[in-house]
């Protein structure tokens, strides 16, 4: 059993998809309070920001601790959650016939050992279609995901081509997890 610092309802899916057994105790690390762009160097200071947070409140004497960030660059822009429907269609018209990077960040410590990993999954886009983007902002289905997209949902039809893992893209590394618990 692990605990999944995480309010995070695509991480919790990603863990009890690949059969991991945990709890979940999301934070509230203020990811504003974070001053780099530059996306890796923002997602580990994220990443290490919520575990410092969760790792005083909980420790990992009773289970081991998994937090993670996400953030997804196109054209070296950094872009997080969309804040309203402007700047989800921005985002997106950005990724459109593009290619695009999700870079995601996990720290997982247990009494015994300490993982930090860095993975990166990169995609080349087609054009989104213009009604479907349309109608994916009017679902709200694009808030709360970084960069507005949605792998395994909205962007699949326009996947051309794809280097590293969807579970990377969509929050949590967890090949590599698994192969390090
Ligand atoms: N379903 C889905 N979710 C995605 C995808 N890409 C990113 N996400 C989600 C995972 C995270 O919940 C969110 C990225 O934001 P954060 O890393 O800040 O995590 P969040 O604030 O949601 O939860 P947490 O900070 O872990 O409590 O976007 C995707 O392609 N599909």
């Amino acid at each position: 059993m692990i605990r999944l610092g995480s309010n995070s309802p695509t991480r919790a899916l990603i863990l009890k998809n690949f059969g991991i057994d945990f709890i979940q105790n999301g934070g509230d690390f203020d990811e504003d309070s974070i001053k780099t762009t530059n996306p890796k160097s923002f997602c580990y200071e994220a990443t290490k920001g919520k575990f410092d947070e969760l790792y005083k409140k909980y420790g990992v004497d009773d289970m081991p601790l998994l937090v993670a960030d996400s953030v997804v660059t196109a054209n070296n822009k950094l872009l997080r959650k969309a804040k309203d429907e402007a700047d989800a269609r921005a985002m997106l018209e950005l990724q459109s016939g593009n290619e695009t990077s999700v870079i995601t960040c996990m720290i997982y410590k247990s009494k015994e050992k300490e993982l930090i990993d860095i993975s990166i999954t990169t995609y080349e886009f087609d054009k989104f279609d213009k009604e479907h983007m349309d109608e994916y902002i009017k679902s709200g289905e694009c808030f709360g995901k970084a960069g507005a997209i949605m792998v395994e949902g909205f962007c699949k039809p326009y996947i051309k081509n794809v280097k590293g893992y969807e579970s990377t893209a969509m929050g949590l590394c967890a090949q590599k997890l698994i192969a390090f618990m």
